[in-house]
C-alpha cells in the first residue's frame, strides 16, 4: 500500500515513465516529484535506454548529469516530444499552478516547445479551485517594487486581494536561474485564472506567471487508493 508523500510522487513519476518512447526529446521538470522522474529515468538510461533531455533548472541539470542522462540545450533542440513535470496545484480541467521551486520561466518555456506536457503529482495537489497555493510571479529585478504595486492594483481590478510577497532565501531575495524576483501572490481562490493570466502579462515588468492554462495534456496523479492518469498523454 502506498503511504508517504514521497513514495506517492515516485509512484506517479513512475506511471509517466510509460509515456517516454525511445529516442524521444525530453523536457525534465523542477521540484521533488521530478526528481523521482529524472531518477527513473536514470535507471532507464543505465540499462541502455535513449533519450536526450532539455532541463528546467539549474538543479535538475546537475541531477540529470550525475545519473548520465544525455542533456542538450532547448537552442540545441528547440522542439520536444515531451515534458513531464510536477506542480504545486491542478484542477480537474488541468489547468496549473506551478514555480514553487522557483523555476516557472523555463518550465514554461520548455513546456510551450513540447508536443505534449505530462504533469505528476500527489492528490494532495488536486484542487477544485486554483489558488490555495500563492501563485509564482516573476519579475524583472528592475523596478520590482513598483511591478508589485501594479500586480496589487490588477488583482483588485479582478476582485482579488490577499498578500504578495517577495520571495527571499534567508535574508535576500531569492533570485530566479533567469536572475528574476518572485512575487507570491496569496490571492485565494482563482475563479477565472485565464483573466488573470491575461492582467497580468500586460504588465511590463511581469516576465511570467505561474499559470499554466491549457499546456497539461495529462496529470498522472497518485493517492492512497492508487495512480490514474487525467487527460489524454498521446497527441
Ligand atoms: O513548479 C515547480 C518548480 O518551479 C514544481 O514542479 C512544483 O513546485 C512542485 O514541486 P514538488 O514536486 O516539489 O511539490
Amino acid at each position: 500500500m502506498i503511504q508517504s508523500a514521497e513514495e506517492l510522487k515516485r509512484a506517479a513519476a513512475e506511471l509517466a515513465l510509460d509515456f517516454v518512447a525511445p529516442g524521444m526529446r525530453l523536457g525534465l521538470g523542477t521540484g521533488s516529484t521530478a526528481a523521482h522522474f529524472v531518477d527513473l529515468l536514470g535507471a532507464k538510461v543505465r540499462a541502455g535506454f535513449k533519450v536526450v533531455c532539455v532541463p528546467t533548472s539549474e538543479r535538475t541539470r546537475l541531477q540529470a548529469q550525475s545519473l548520465g542522462i544525455a542533456l542538450a540545450t532547448l537552442d540545441e533542440l528547440p522542439q520536444l516530444d515531451l515534458t513531464v513535470d510536477g506542480a504545486d496545484e491542478f484542477d480537474d480541467s488541468l489547468r496549473l499552478i506551478k514555480g514553487g521551486g522557483g523555476a516557472l520561466l523555463r518550465e514554461k518555456i520548455v513546456a510551450a516547445a513540447s508536443t505534449r506536457m505530462v504533469v505528476i503529482a500527489d492528490e494532495s495537489k488536486h484542487v477544485e479551485t486554483l489558488g490555495r497555493f500563492p501563485l509564482p510571479v516573476e519579475i524583472d529585478r528592475f523596478g520590482a517594487r513598483a511591478t508589485q504595486l501594479q500586480v496589487e492594483a490588477a488583482a483588485r481590478e479582478l476582485g482579488l486581494s490577499g498578500p504578495v510577497d517577495m520571495r527571499r532565501r534567508g535574508e535576500a531575495p531569492f533570485v530566479s536561474d533567469g536572475g528574476h524576483f518572485i512575487l507570491d501572490c496569496g490571492f485565494g481562490a482563482l475563479p477565472d485564472p485565464e483573466a488573470l493570466a491575461a492582467r497580468l502579462v500586460a504588465i511590463p515588468g511581469v516576465v511570467e506567471h505561474g499559470l499554466f492554462l491549457g499546456m497539461a495534456s495529462a496529470v498522472v496523479v497518485a493517492s492512497a487508493h492508487g495512480v490514474r492518469t487525467l487527460g489524454q498523454a498521446g497527441g
